[in-house]
């Protein structure tokens, strides 16, 4: 009784504090926390629907994606079937891991989902959130109609002299590593590569990371490239998203209306990320705004190049669209091919060399191709490379479907749309999972063997397949705009080394090679070779 009175009258005291306008600090704790909860919650509950595994509160299931890396969502996929939730801290995606459902996503109902979800550390940085990846609407739509133009066949074909003049140079590093080490570092030299035919391509800057004597560039500043590189390093560094990443972005996937905020506030303080995030972006646009004005200059004196920024800005003046094509977009967009263009299309050349170093029947069918095109000397146009080497056309999507690059693709829906019978509401997040489509066992049989003539188009496999089911470029109208040029390097480069090499696993490679998931699938310790050279073998 007793202690019924006493609970009575703290309960009449805590309603007079009440009454006086000072709740107790329990109760204001427990306000604050159910709306906390409730805040926490709400994404969630909009998607309730679709079925997903358990999630850790708070972080959700990034400590299985920083211990599996994407590999998990094929274990997800199994259990819960082709559309499931997945949580990014607070924030749960709809990964859909089914090419009917990529199809109607990327496609059919394209308008509805047509822009992607600003992953954390992108949220307020201009560099990222004005080039094409991320822009939004109407201003997308602009700005992809604007510069498809410049990866037309026509465009894409007066690159290839340049691209192959840094393939060679490919080559040449090959044969001076295989001199000078006990393997050849691969990817490695294959990344240098694509970063050079990014600098030729796209900023119209030789950045001479396969020379074997760097020359200061002329003209300009001797630093810029190896600036701009180290930069470019910097800044990608902070664009994991896990929970060793910026404050900010720690807290952005937690409780994403405060990021912002907290953003400002950090960048203010000496020492933190946040500040060193600011400040090498802040370096990366001046450098790159300095080229660009450089580079007007040059146009202006009328000195003609076929480099990417060199076209937007005779598109900028051709078209008149000032607001597009304004600094800060050609800055983005500039910038954009080296964060889009070199890692990826590295990871897919090594990943090639790698899986036909260990497979002596696709070898020989890929030499067999390779020498039958003509003399070493004779250089495949852009219409050789589409219709002259079928084969290779088979490895090189047998590859990609192996190791996925880019394994999700982020879009999000902008209207309540229906996908796979679950309604989702505006603002979902919804993920395309390429990565898990890739080893769908009804798609590809077997499918952790590596088997370039499932692609053969006479296959039954290949006539039976879903034809959505190989996109590692994506879907629709937002698919990669760099495909086609991807594709160019990626072959001129295999059909170079094929006629001058064949290659082994080295011993100081790892067995089996080991992946990590950064912003795209990586060889955590590289692809290290050894390369024969096909004139001193007895493989002619
Ligand atoms: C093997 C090489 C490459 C792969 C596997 C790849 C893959 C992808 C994927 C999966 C997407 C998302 C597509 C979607 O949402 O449906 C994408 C978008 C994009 N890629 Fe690539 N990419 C590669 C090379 C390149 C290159 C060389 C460039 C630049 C020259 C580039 C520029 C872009 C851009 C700008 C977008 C955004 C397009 C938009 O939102 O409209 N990519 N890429």
């Amino acid at each position: 009784m007793d202690l019924l009175r006493g609970w009575l009258s703290g309960w009449e005291n805590t309603e007079m504090n009440l009454v006086r306008g000072c709740a107790p600090p329990l109760l204001s704790s427990v306000i604050l926390l159910v709306a906390f909860l409730v805040y926490f919650y709400l994404p969630y509950w909009r998607v309730r629907a679709v079925p997903g595994p358990p999630a850790t509160f708070l972080v959700g299931h990034l400590p299985a994606l920083a211990k599996y890396g994407p590999d998990i969502l094929r274990v997800f996929a199994k259990e819960y079937g082709p559309i499931f939730r997945f949580h990014m801290g607070r924030q749960p995606l709809v990964i859909v891991a089914d090419a009917e459902l990529c199809k109607e996503v990327g496609i059919k109902k394209f308008k509805d989902i047509k822009n992607r979800s600003s992953p954390p550390p992108t949220v307020g940085s201009p560099l990222h959130q004005d080039a094409l990846f991320l822009t939004r609407d109407s201003t997308w739509s602009s700005m992809r109609n604007t510069i498809t133009p410049l990866y037309q066949p026509a465009r894409l074909s007066a690159l290839i002299p340049t691209v192959q003049s840094y393939v060679r140079a490919l080559g040449g590093s090959i044969s001076a590593a295989q001199r000078q080490q006990p393997f050849v570092p691969f990817s490695d030299l294959a990344l240098r590569m694509a970063i050079d035919v990014i600098g030729a391509t796209a900023f119209g800057v030789d950045f001479a990371l396969s020379a074997a004597q760097p020359q200061p560039e002329a003209g300009g500043d001797p630093h810029f490239a190896a600036d701009l590189l180290s930069e470019c390093e910097e800044s990608m560094a902070y664009l994991r998203m896990d929970l060793s990443s910026s404050l900010s972005t720690v807290l952005g996937l937690v409780a994403p209306a405060l990021q912002i905020p907290l953003k400002h506030f950090l960048e203010r303080l000496p020492g933190t990320t946040d500040r060193a995030i600011r400040a090498v972006e802040a370096r990366l646009c001046r450098r790159i705004d300095a080229l660009v004005a450089r580079r007007s200059g040059e146009r202006e004196r009328g000195e003609g190049s076929v480099d990417f920024l060199a076209a937007l800005l005779r598109a900028r003046g051709s078209e008149g669209d000032e607001e597009l094509l304004a600094p800060n977009y050609i800055r983005a967009l500039t910038y954009e091919h080296l964060l889009a263009g070199t890692r990826t299309t590295a990871f897919t050349i090594s990943s090639v060399v790698y899986l036909v170093a260990k497979r002596p029947d696709v070898e020989t069918k890929l030499l067999h191709e390779i020498d039958a095109f003509g003399p070493r000397d004779r250089d495949p146009t852009a219409d050789d490379l589409h219709t002259k080497f079928p084969y290779l056309d088979q490895v090189i999507k047998e590859a990609m479907r192996f190791y996925t690059v880019s394994p999700l693709v982020a879009r999000e829906t902008s209207q309540q749309v229906e996908i796979g019978g679950y309604v989702l509401p505006k603002g979902t997040y919804v993920w395309l999972a390429l990565g898990v489509l890739a080893k769908d066992p009804n798609q590809f049989p077997e499918p952790d063997v590596f088997r370039p003539e499932r692609f053969d188009p006479t296959c039954e496999e290949e006539k039976r397949r879903h034809p959505y089911a190989h996109i590692p470029f994506g879907i629709g109208p937002r698919a990669c705009i760099g495909q086609k040029f991807a594709l160019h390097e990626i072959k001129l480069t295999i059909i170079h080394l094929y006629r001058h090499f064949v290659f082994r696993h080295s011993p100081h490679m790892e067995s089996p090679i080991e992946l990590e998931y950064g912003l795209v699938l990586e060889f955590k310790h590289g692809v290290k070779l050894i390369a024969i050279n096909r004139d001193a073998s007895s493989f002619d």
